[in-house]
């Protein structure tokens, strides 16, 4: 298998074990019960739902939630993404081609260009978008109706959106990291539609080793599979789970290779900080935007690094983690906590 199709069968498997309807989302309850309401108010009125804005870090469910959404509205969904909108043309087309009731899913929403962004404000408010044909003194605008439609957007970065965009979303939902007892239902849920047989300590490992995130706890279920498959008898105890991720470097706290380069980089190399993140990024060799998003907010969560104005700063139970005498003047967590 080459890598390629290693990455197609993982996206496979993903989009096996993503929940198709509310019901079956685990956690998230309040988010459940909002959204759960938006919907049938909007199932009772016969009208498109409010859009709604999915906010929260990588891999907590905003793909499944979008998806459910135009489910429970039997209605079908249309997928695109900010970076694919790079000329607010782009958008046009994909508006123009709307049919009423549509809902249409922005993934990395805030990473639209401008002109499109500006577009998409008239076409959520009045359904309607100017498409400016020619340039110069000659261009004309030709306005268009759209259908009435449902966005979704979906954004790792609400705070990057800008006001008015935010303001155009009837409901807002942010998603937030699930308790270890949530994402042992979820290892449960998808050894069951694996076929894996699981222990519940083994279970209950991985979920403790999974970042409070849903996509971690079942690629982590898969990996420990393939352990008890080839080095076991099959079934997922607690000592085939610890082995597995031992050798997947996935520590007792969660923390994987990435985390702990970043630790060992601000306190090693940078004496503990302050150091900017782009630096920081340089320092592990991954783009800033991976270290920003899918590390810094699990390790801020859980006190081992803070954001300062100044920089990155490793707390005292970063140096701790690392096996390191922390400097006398580490301040705690708390006193930097964003
Ligand atoms: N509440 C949940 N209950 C059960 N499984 C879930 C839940 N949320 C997410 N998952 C699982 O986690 C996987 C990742 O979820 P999803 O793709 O929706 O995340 P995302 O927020 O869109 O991430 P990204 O920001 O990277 O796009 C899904 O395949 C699904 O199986
Ligand atoms: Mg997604």
């Amino acid at each position: 298998m080459t890598a390629a199709e290693a990455e197609g069968d993982e996206r496979a498997v993903e989009a096996a074990l993503r929940p198709r309807s509310l019901d079956e989302v685990v956690g998230q309850a309040r988010v459940r019960d909002q959204l759960g309401l938006v919907l049938e108010a909007a199932r009772m009125r016969g009208r498109s739902p409010d859009h709604v804005l999915l906010s929260g870090p990588p891999g907590l469910g905003k793909t499944t939630l979008a998806m459910i959404i135009a489910h429970e509205m039997t209605a079908p969904l249309r997928l695109t993404s900010g970076p694919a909108i790079t000329h607010a043309g782009d958008l046009a087309a994909i508006l123009s081609g709307m049919n009423e009731g549509e809902v249409l899913f922005v993934d990395e929403i805030h990473r639209m260009s401008r002109p499109a962004e500006e577009m998409l404000y008239m076409a959520m408010e009045d359904f309607r978008v100017d498409v400016v044909i020619g340039k110069g003194p000659g261009a004309t605008a030709i306005p268009l109706e759209i259908p009435p439609f449902t966005l979704v957007g979906a954004t790792t970065r609400a705070g990057l959106l800008p006001g008015p965009l935010r303001d155009r979303f009837g409901f807002t939902a942010h998603l937030e990291y699930y308790e270890p007892h949530e994402l042992d239902r979820i290892v449960h849920r998808s050894a069951g539609l694996l076929g894996v047989e699981l222990r519940p300590d083994g279970s209950s490992e991985i979920a403790s080793r999974s970042r409070g995130t849903p996509r971690i706890a079942n690629r982590l279920l898969r990996r420990v599979r393939d352990f008890a498959q080839v080095r076991a008898d099959g079934v997922v105890t607690l000592d085939v789970a610890r082995a597995a991720l031992d050798l997947y470097e996935v520590d007792e706290l969660g923390l994987d290779r990435l985390d702990r380069a970043v630790l060992d980089a601000l306190c090693r190399r940078f004496g503990g900080g302050p150091v900017g993140v782009s630096t920081l990024a340089v320092a592990v060799g991954e783009e800033r935007e991976t270290v920003e998003e899918v590390a810094e907010p699990f390790l801020v969560r859980n006190g081992f690094l803070a954001r300062t104005p100044r920089g990155r700063i490793a707390t005292r139970a970063a140096w701790h983690h690392l096996g390191l005498a922390a400097p006398a003047a580490v301040a705690d967590t708390a006193l930097f906590d964003d």
